[in-house]
């Protein structure tokens, strides 16, 4: 377990960590998800020893780290930018940590061949990192990492530099490699999708604090307030409540069904079909509120636009029967 505790820094007059208290479960991989400057790496940070805090305290494994060094703390880096020793072989790269440490030599070449072939890169212990995808340098940097056996593993965009398709399998490969060792990680990331697919806890920060803390089903089905709701995925506001594209259901007809008005619903809201796009098994329909003119999108399944016969034009009446009332906020 990692435990934050009141945890505030400044820089001059402003607050990257404003009162942050977290606790992170042994085991766990948690993500700290958050927009630009919301203080996800300075908390990230702050945990491993980089940045020492104004105030509060940083324990691990019951431990007060607080005024523990860096290298004294047990963890594992990655950085988005991982700085290899260009003149090493990967080999002699992820075995760095245990000649420091001065490990026998028979364990040194044992663990780090088991190590390269959980992150995939068994066959090439004799490259130099510049005859490396961005990818495997990555995943070396991980295996180096993970070579000190770590309590905790903490990484800083670790796939930010790479493309959108090595970062989504990157992504898989990570999760695979947590389920393996089970090292308490917490990543930094400002994409939610990445968040939502990797990590069994989020914790989402906005202005230096953090908004709200769960599993990424509880974030998303119940967020705390607006903010969550909208930094996990598309939201349109309609009526003054914010929903989600698939909670909107279309209908030729105005009535509601009496079971779909929620107190949180949107109320019936006529509207105007400006496009209807297909995406696959699902179609976006772009569309115009016909009393205030704000556009929105809900995507449906092919069948019901089927069934619905939806043109570009066409008058349709558009309900949400759940949402989060926008100033309804409730931050944690
Ligand atoms: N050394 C520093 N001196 C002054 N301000 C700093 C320093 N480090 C960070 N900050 C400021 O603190 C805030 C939080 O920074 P931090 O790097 O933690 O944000 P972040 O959420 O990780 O953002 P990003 O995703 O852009 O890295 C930012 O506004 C940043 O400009």
């Amino acid at each position: 377990m990692i435990t934050v505790t009141g945890a505030r820094k400044n820089y001059g007059d402003f607050a990257a960590l404003d009162d942050v208290d977290i606790e992170i479960p042994s085991g766990s991989l948690t993500a700290l998800l958050g927009p630009s400057g919301s203080g996800k790496s300075t908390l990230l940070r702050s945990i491993a020893g980089l940045e020492t805090l104004d105030h509060g305290t940083v324990r691990i494994a019951g431990k007060d780290v607080t005024d523990v060094t860096p290298q004294k703390r047990d963890i594992g880096f990655v950085f988005q930018h991982y700085a290899a020793f260009k003149h090493m072989t990967v080999r002699e790269n992820v075995a760095f940590g245990l000649k420091i440490r001065k490990r026998p030599k028979a364990e040194i070449t044992k663990r780090v061949d088991d190590l390269l072939e959980i992150v995939g890169l068994g066959g090439f212990q004799n490259r130099y990192p510049a005859q490396l995808s961005g990818g495997q340098r990555q995943r070396m940097a991980l295996a180096r990492a993970l070579a000190v056996d770590p309590q905790v593993l903490l990484l800083d965009e670790p796939f930010g530099a790479l493309d959108a398709k090595v970062r989504a399998d990157l992504r898989t490969w990570l999760r695979r490699l947590h389920d393996e060792v089970h090292v308490t990680t917490v990543l930094v990331t400002h994409d939610q999708e990445e968040a939502l697919d990797v990590a069994d806890r989020i914790a989402v920060m906005n202005a230096g604090r953090i908004e709200q803390i769960g599993a990424p089903d509880e974030l998303y089905d119940r967020p705390a307030n607006t903010f969550v709701m909208s930094f996990l995925g598309t939201v349109s506001k309609l009526n003054g409540v914010l929903v989600r594209p698939h909670d909107i259901r279309l209908a030729r007809q105005p009535e509601l069904p009496a079971a779909e008005q929620g107190e949180a619903g949107t109320g019936v809201i006529r509207s105007t079909v400006e496009r209807v796009v297909r995406l696959g098994f699902e179609v976006r329909v772009e569309l115009r509120n016909d009393a205030t003119g704000e556009l929105f999108t809900t995507q449906i399944t092919r069948g019901e636009a089927q069934d619905l016969g939806l043109v570009a034009g066409d008058t349709v009446y558009a309900h949400a029967p759940i949402g989060v009332r926008d100033g309804a906020d409730t931050p944690a």
